[in-house]
């Protein structure tokens, strides 16, 4: 059992100044954020990869702030120690800063994480600023931003060219300047990642991007197998495959069904006092 004080922004930030590792993972629900705490994870994320991991769905466009909080209440009522970070779905940072704060506050207040992540750079950095002026820490999300899919095209490596790799270290700088205290960076190559980690005094915290980031986060389903028995992409290295657990587990409690071999007498209780 793990029983450490609560990690906080400050301690975060200053990991990245004495080289400690950011560990990092996704979480969606009560065990699953109790089992990565209990592992020592340093990180939850409430993804919105809930979209595609729990959800079902193909990009995570039509994840809902309603989806958000109510994944982020279980996480939370489970990771006491462990800092947790929850996406802002897509679309709920756009609007006016009113709106935006308005949706901050719902996911703070009611789903009681420590921070909120939001995708994009300098377009966003008024938004983040007036985030953490109200007193939310903002954790940023830079190179491949899901929520863009259908502008970028697909899921690409990001920053291949030299205008791309520009905006990228300027939306680095930019969120940095508006007092994000780290930033996700998913999918850029290995130079570029630790060229923008170099450049920045906030950690970098990387998904598909090299062990040149400060930290690193994966999805939960996807270290884990846990799911579609889909092959596994370039960036994730597969540490247990639990799908294959469960798919065992499930198979054998219907062949037991089927062949009456469950429940035995040990699971059943005996009582006779009915008939009198
Ligand atoms: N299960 C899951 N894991 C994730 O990491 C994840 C989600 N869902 N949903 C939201 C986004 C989408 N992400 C993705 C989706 C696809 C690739 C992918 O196929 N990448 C290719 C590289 C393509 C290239 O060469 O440009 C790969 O082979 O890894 C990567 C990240 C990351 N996020
Ligand atoms: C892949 C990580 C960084 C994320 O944003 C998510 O899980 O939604
Ligand atoms: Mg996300």
């Amino acid at each position: 059992m793990v029983n450490r004080k609560p990690l906080t922004t400050v301690k975060l930030k200053k990991m990245k100044q004495d080289g400690i590792p950011i560990s990092m993972i996704t979480a969606y629900d009560y065990p699953s954020a109790l089992l990565a705490q209990e592992a020592g994870i340093d990180v939850i994320l409430v993804g919105d990869s809930l979209g595609n991991v729990v959800l079902g769905y193909d990009t995570t466009v039509p994840v809902t702030l309603d989806d958000i909080i109510y994944h982020t209440k279980a996480v939370t009522r489970a990771a006491t120690s462990c800092f947790v970070v929850a996406d802002m779905p897509f679309m709920t940072y756009h609007g006016s800063i009113d709106a935006t704060l308005g949706n901050v506050g719902r996911l703070m207040r009611e789903g009681l994480p420590q921070s909120v992540k939001m995708e994009g750079g300098i377009e966003i950095a008024a938004t983040v600023a007036a985030c953490v002026q109200a007193g939310v820490p903002v954790m940023g999300h830079l190179g491949l931003t899901p929520q863009s899919v259908h502008q970028i095209g697909g899921f690409y490596v990001q920053g291949k060219n030299a205008v791309q790799a520009q905006k990228l270290i300027e939306d680095a700088k930019a969120l940095e300047q508006a007092g994000a205290y780290a930033i996700v960076l998913e999918l850029v190559s290995e130079s570029l990642a630790a060229y923008i980690t170099s450049q920045i005094s906030i950690p970098t915290i990387g998904i598909g991007a090299s062990v040149s980031c400060d930290g690193q986060v994966l999805v939960f389903h996807d270290l884990l197998q846990y799911g579609a028995s889909e092959e596994p992409k370039k960036m994730v290295k597969t540490y247990a495959n639990i799908g294959n657990e469960i798919r065992k587990g499930i198979s054998e409690y219907v062949k037991d069904v089927k062949s009456r071999q469950f429940p035995q007498k040990e699971h059943v209780f005996q009582n006779e006092a009915w008939r009198e």
